[in-house]
């Protein structure tokens, strides 16, 4: 049980914290210098505020690792806190995870024979595990390491646990969740690691996880309702027949018909296996150290993130959705998870686009699509990998008293963050597939990458769907939207009795605010809160004007003038001031000339007061009608922008023809080019112009309703004081 083994000290100072290496959705793995060994290690720093799961439970699962020993499972040598952090001390493996090989090198998977060593070392860590009580609960090849002595070791302390737990929570991702975690009561057992295994053995063919393309929430439904995935007959004609039977006896729907780790073993497919050392080793020969893969996959991320993931309406809704009904957290009730699920769409073009772009990405490096700067900006910020865990968590979880102050750098942060990633000059993506470095890297160089990624790895965290640039921008927003709903609904409880009389007299603002939701927030295309839906909410006059309804949205034919008269130059951020777009909704005009109506003047005389107040409803409605307008004519502006862009370029040979998965009806997908790129600039420009512009309507709402409140008030003062009059 190791015994022998030397102690590690518990000590951070004792531990050099080299590249970064590897990151999951709650940690970073670094490579790393044991100093009184003088010994290269793996240290992994879980990030505890990305956890659902307490110090505690951490630390005993982390100790229960280390009592682990077996050649194919990775242990940890020790564990302890540091500040808002767990590391996890553990052997380096240096060639990393199956999945970094398969996203640099093997998009298509890899040969069989590779596979079966692979895997049936992995069967002998799950037979270990299993035996001794433990279910994995994550296999999958991104927990599949590898060295270079071909050694093949299951990784992933944390999910180790107790096989006699029967719960219906499982941590483990979509794809690889076996049907009975989806039914709820049913409880499950070490058979759960057996459908995963045959899962990952269809990643390892095929570079990909079946389903992968799919929304979390459609790969829960495709798990329960469909008939098991497995290797085709006829499409993957180069994989034998033995190891096509020994898939199908993993993906069994029914638990108890799957084979135990041990019968798996002696299948013909594992029986016949080769000794990884001919069969895996060949797999990295030709690759660059593994931090240099890491980086160069960082990169690809970042620069993924950057151009193609800004997600349309209906998957940002979906998104919503699932982090509203906490599915993200593995709460199942399958009726409503077959409901939602049965609303998405089968779209193909996820999968092709995302096996196009990375295909693309070094190509686009290489061309210099990607411009290359020195991280030195944010470098300067983050000190340590201490540090650097604290600030990432803070630029996340952003507390309500601190939204409005983060909204109005959002602009900022959206341009240095995301639109202009920062990559490091000195790495050459070469020929053979290497990437040559100028220098040694260090933790700090990596930052301004890691913090790219870490937004990436927080919105695969909390929202179970596509990689979303603005999901902090887009939490906080629906937060802020939310609040002040809140605050309005509050306000109103309180003056209800008061305002009575005048809500007899004047229409009420009293339903929900018309504010984007979460998803609308950060998508021009989403669907926009209203009772009714947004179609619901025009009135009769704008229905007459509408001459098409793409998707969820109308596009009237007034907007369609009015687009027509904007040249595309003047939706330019410094013009912005004499478009059309700011001109016909600026509230803040409207709130200068409000300032202007002296109020006590106004409330001395009841008459008055209904005046003022049925005044600042009609205005307040306009700028309502108008908001929702100019919702569309956005919308409408960027579709005629891109298509007229598009055309044009395509027509000059100055772009390629740009396909169909790159129409934008609330998604931008397809962006490759330093054009669209500028597209997409604009495009958020006119996206932060109309939240800006929701802004001040509701701050003038929420102003409004103030003073309605005064106004009722001071009615009512001066009512009482007529009655007391006449009484005596
Ligand atoms: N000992 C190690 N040596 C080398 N690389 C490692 C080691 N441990 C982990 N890695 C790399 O780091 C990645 C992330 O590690 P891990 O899966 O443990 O993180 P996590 O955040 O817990 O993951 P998850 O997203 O599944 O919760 C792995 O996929 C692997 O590539």
């Amino acid at each position: 049980m190791g015994g022998s083994e030397q102690r590690y000290s518990t000590n951070p100072g004792d531990y050099k914290l080299l590249e970064e290496v590897g990151y999951g959705g709650t940690a970073t793995v670094y490579r790393a210098i044991y100093l009184p060994f003088n010994q290269v290690v793996a240290v992994k720093c879980v990030d505890l505020d990305r956890c659902n799961i307490n110090l505690d439970e951490l630390r005993r699962e982390a100790q229960s690792m280390r009592l682990i020993d077996h050649p194919n499972v990775v242990r940890a040598h020790c564990s302890f806190a540091v500040e808002r952090s767990l590391w996890v001390v553990m052997p380096f493996m240096d060639q990393g995870s199956c999945l970094h090989l398969i996203k640099i090198a093997y998009n298509h998977g890899f040969q069989e024979d590779a596979i079966g060593s692979i895997l049936k070392q992995t069967l002998k860590a799950l037979h270990y595990l299993h035996h001794h009580g433990h279910i994995h609960r994550d296999v999958k090849a991104a927990n599949i390491l590898l060295d270079t002595n071909a050694a093949v070791k299951l990784a992933h302390f944390r999910l180790a646990a107790d096989t006699h737990r029967s719960t219906n929570t499982f941590p483990g991702p979509p794809s690889w969740m076996a049907p009975e975690l989806l039914q709820p009561g049913n409880g499950y057992n070490s058979k759960a690691d057996i459908w995963s295994f045959g899962i990952t053995a269809l990643e390892l063919a095929h570079g990909h996880a079946p389903f992968s393309k799919y929304p979390p929430m459609k790969v829960l439904l495709m798990t329960i309702q469909n008939a098991p995935p497995g290797l085709d007959y006829d499409r993957d004609k180069k994989f034998s027949k033995s190891f096509k039977e020994m898939v199908a006896m993993c993906l069994v729907k029914d638990q108890t018909k799957r084979p135990s780790a041990e019968k798996l073993l002696k299948h013909s497919f594992f029986k016949h296996a080769k000794p990884p050392e001919l069969s895996v080793k060949k797999l990295f020969a030709d690759l660059p150290p593994l931090w240099n893969r890491v980086k160069a996959l960082q990169l690809k991320d970042a620069a993924q993130l950057a151009v193609k993931k800004m997600p349309s309406a209906e998957e940002e809704a979906i998104s919503q959705n699932e982090y509203q009904r906490g599915v993200s957290a593995w709460n199942f009730d399958v009726d409503d998870l077959k409901a939602q699920a049965s609303l998405l769409r089968d779209d193909d073009d996820i999968a092709v686009m995302r096996e196009e772009d990375e295909n693309n990405f070094f190509t686009y490096y290489k061309a210099g699509a990607i411009d290359s700067q020195s991280g030195t900006r944010k470098l300067n910020s983050v000190k340590s990998p201490q540090n650097k865990i604290t600030s990432q968590v803070g630029a996340i979880d952003i507390k309500q008293s601190e939204q409005s102050e983060y909204l109005n750098k959002k602009e900022k942060i959206i341009e240095s963050e995301i639109w202009e990633p920062e990559f490091p000059k000195n790495i050459v993506w070469t020929r053979n597939g290497s990437i040559k470095e100028a220098s040694t890297s260090t933790v700090q160089k990596d930052i301004s990458v890691n913090k790219i990624k870490t937004q990436s790895v927080k919105s695969r965290q909390t929202q179970s769907g596509p990689l979303l640039p603005g999901a902090v921008i887009s939490h906080s927003l629906s937060e802020r939207g939310w609040t002040l709903e809140r605050l309005e609904n509050e306000n109103q409880l309180l003056g209800e009795k008061n305002n009575h009389e005048l809500r007899q007299r004047a229409p009420s603002f009293s339903g929900p605010l018309m504010l984007p939701t979460r998803a609308s927030a950060n998508s021009l295309s989403a669907p926009i809160k209203s009772s009714g839906g947004f179609r619901d909410s025009l009135d009769d006059k704008s229905k007459a004007n509408l001459v098409q309804i793409k998707g969820r949205f109308s596009v009237m034919s007034e907007n369609l003038d009015l687009v027509k008269d904007i040249p595309v130059s003047s939706v330019s951020r410094r013009s912005s001031q004499g478009s059309p777009l700011w001109k016909s909704a600026s509230v803040s005009d409207w709130m200068l000339n409000s300032k202007q109506l002296p109020i006590g003047q106004a409330t001395k005389d009841s008459a008055t007061n209904n005046i003022s107040a049925s005044l600042l409803m009609t205005h307040l409605q306009n700028l309502f009608q108008q908001t929702s307008i100019q919702q569309d004519l956005i919308m409408n502006l960027i579709n005629n922008l891109h298509s007229a862009e598009t055309i044009g370029d395509s027509q000059n040979g100055k772009l390629p023809p740009i396909t169909r998965s790159s129409e934008i009806n609330g998604t931008l997908d397809s962006a490759a080019s330093e054009r669209e790129r500028l597209l997409l600039l604009k495009i958020l420009e006119l996206q932060t112009r109309m939240i800006t512009l929701t802004n001040e309507l509701t701050a003038e709402k929420l102003k409004y309703m103030q003073l309605q409140q005064q106004l009722t008030a001071l009615h009512n003062q001066e009512q009482n004081k007529d009655n007391r009059e006449e009484v005596v």
